[in-house]
């Protein structure tokens, strides 16, 4: 399988070139060349299997020769070993025809973890065949970061640097990441939102002698493996429904694009999706567009589901690649223009195909605070404020005959405040971070500028080395 650029400037790459890349070398993300698809039986087939050895089939295509079945399969396995439920992603009833698929309970809490955890053991497996190292650099607005550590901390062929936003995620997302001491991780609270952190981001993979310099690579879901690592889980929760014979549509809280993509890239692949609903917090220019295709940035406000307080959704170039029939160029300019203008011009033809299968749901705070509260009096389930917003989309475009399926994407501990304000219930942590409000922590406060990043990189691979 080789892999092509949005913006069509840079090579076509392999799967495992693509991994180690990361954001391609003209600022565009990668999607693979041709979709692979299976067929009636094939999906058939996968009815029932274990999620480590479903995730080794869904992935196969993607890997293509790279890694050959075998090693692939051990590595997904070796993957899904840490997670706390022998479902790994287990669904459950929350009301009629609403169910609830949780995707936390990997080591750090969110659905991160899903991807996260396997790529850990593909860098490993590729870097070791290459007798190589990189350093990765990746944004977060919570959860990223400290999946990303956990799948890294003491890999000798990875120096992880990660970037978030000062003050701006919850004090558990950022102990989670701040107390992890191995020499490989280093922390930074950047002086700015999120955006700022992927801009930054970017930038670094834009100054080509720097990325060069530092092999630099990428775990934000700019790098393909990380959507395509989160495609099983679609398809484990479709299967167990009756598909390829039935339909099922899901409802995914939203900020990046990243997880809805990967449900977006199983229908691409045959699985039978019907409807896909985005949930947005007050952050809500997904929800905008899908309404009104308006596209256009705004501040980005703290909210009670801060890993969505975003506003530039990286992945919304994948689809809108895929809406303009592949032209690269026509995506190029369209991408180039959002970011002088802080508006995107979808063409009215693009934005009706998005709109056939997208629809789109925003809930501020108050309507988040109630949506947890509500859905808790009623069923008992504690969902936190991310997930809550994706099961609100789904209650609103829930159809008879069609299961809807809400992502869990986060464990309410992650988010005690929020809970207690709007439950009084605060959920404990689990045993493994118990002790995590007491562990010293370590991280540098660097302004949102390219230089201070490029010199706290340089730092942390200098003292790596
Ligand atoms: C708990 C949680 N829910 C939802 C999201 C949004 O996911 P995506 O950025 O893939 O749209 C994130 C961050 O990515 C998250 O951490
Ligand atoms: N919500 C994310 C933001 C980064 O998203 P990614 O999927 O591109 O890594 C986070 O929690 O960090």
């Amino acid at each position: 399988m080789r892999y092509i650029s949005t913006r069509g400037k840079a090579p076509a790459l392999s799967f495992s070139d693509v991994l180690l890349t990361g954001l391609a070398e003209d600022g565009g993300l990668y999607l693979p060349e041709t979709w692979p698809s299976f067929s009636l039986s094939e999906w058939q087939a996968m009815r029932g299997l274990p999620y480590p050895e479903l995730a080794a089939r869904i992935m196969r295509p993607f890997v293509g020769e790279d890694i050959d079945p075998g090693t692939l399969r051990s590595l997904c396995e070796k993957a899904y070993t840490g997670f706390d439920h022998p479902a790994i992603v287990p669904v459950t009833q929350v009301e009629d025809g609403l169910f609830v698929q949780e995707l936390f309970h990997g080591p750090t809490l969110a659905f991160k973890d899903m991807a996260m955890q396997l790529l850990g053991q593909l860098f490993e497996h590729v870097l070791t065949e290459r007798n190589s190292h990189v350093t990765i650099v990746g944004a977060t607005s919570g959860d990223t970061g400290s999946a990303a550590i956990e799948a890294c901390r003491g890999r000798d062929r990875l120096s992880v640097v990660i970037l978030h936003p000062k003050d701006r995620t919850s004090e558990v997302q950022r102990r989670q990441m701040t107390t992890v001491l191995e020499a490989n991780v280093t922390n930074l609270a950047i002086e700015g939102t999120f955006d700022d952190c992927q801009d930054l981001v970017k930038a670094l993979f834009a100054d080509m002698p720097f990325r060069k310099d530092m092999h630099l690579s990428a775990v934000n879901s700019i790098n393909w493996a990380r959507i395509a690592a989160q495609i099983p889980y679609y398809v484990y929760a479709a299967l167990n429904f009756g598909a390829p014979e039935q339909e099922v549509s899901f409802a995914v809280p939203t900020g990046n694009f990243g997880n809805i993509l990967a449900a977006w890239a199983a229908r691409k692949m045959g699985l039978p999706i019907r409807h896909l609903c985005v949930g947005s917090n007050r952050n809500d220019i997904l929800t905008r567009f899908l309404n009104a295709n308006d596209m256009t940035m705004k501040s980005v406000m703290p909210s009670l589901s801060p890993s969505m307080d975003i506003q530039v959704s990286s992945n919304f170039e994948r689809l809108l690649f895929e809406l303009l029939g592949r032209d690269a160029e026509a995506c190029a300019r369209i991408m180039t223009s959002f970011r002088a203008t802080g508006h995107m011009d979808v063409p009215a033809e693009a934005w009706e195909t998005a709109r056939s299968l997208f629809s789109g749901l925003a809930l501020d705070d108050a309507a988040t605070e109630a949506e947890i509260k509500g859905l808790h009096d009623r069923s008992g389930y504690l969902a936190d404020p991310h997930s809550a917003i994706g099961i609100a989309a789904g209650r609103r475009f829930r159809e008879a005959g069609v299961p809807m399926v809400a992502m869990a994407t986060a464990h309410p501990a992650k988010f005690p405040d929020a809970m207690v304000a709007a439950t009084g219930i605060r959920p404990a942590l689990p045993v493994h971070l118990a002790d995590l409000y007491s562990r010293e922590e370590r991280y540098r406060t660097v302004p949102a500028t390219a230089d201070a990043v490029k010199d706290a990189v340089r730092a942390a691979v200098l003292s790596n080395a």
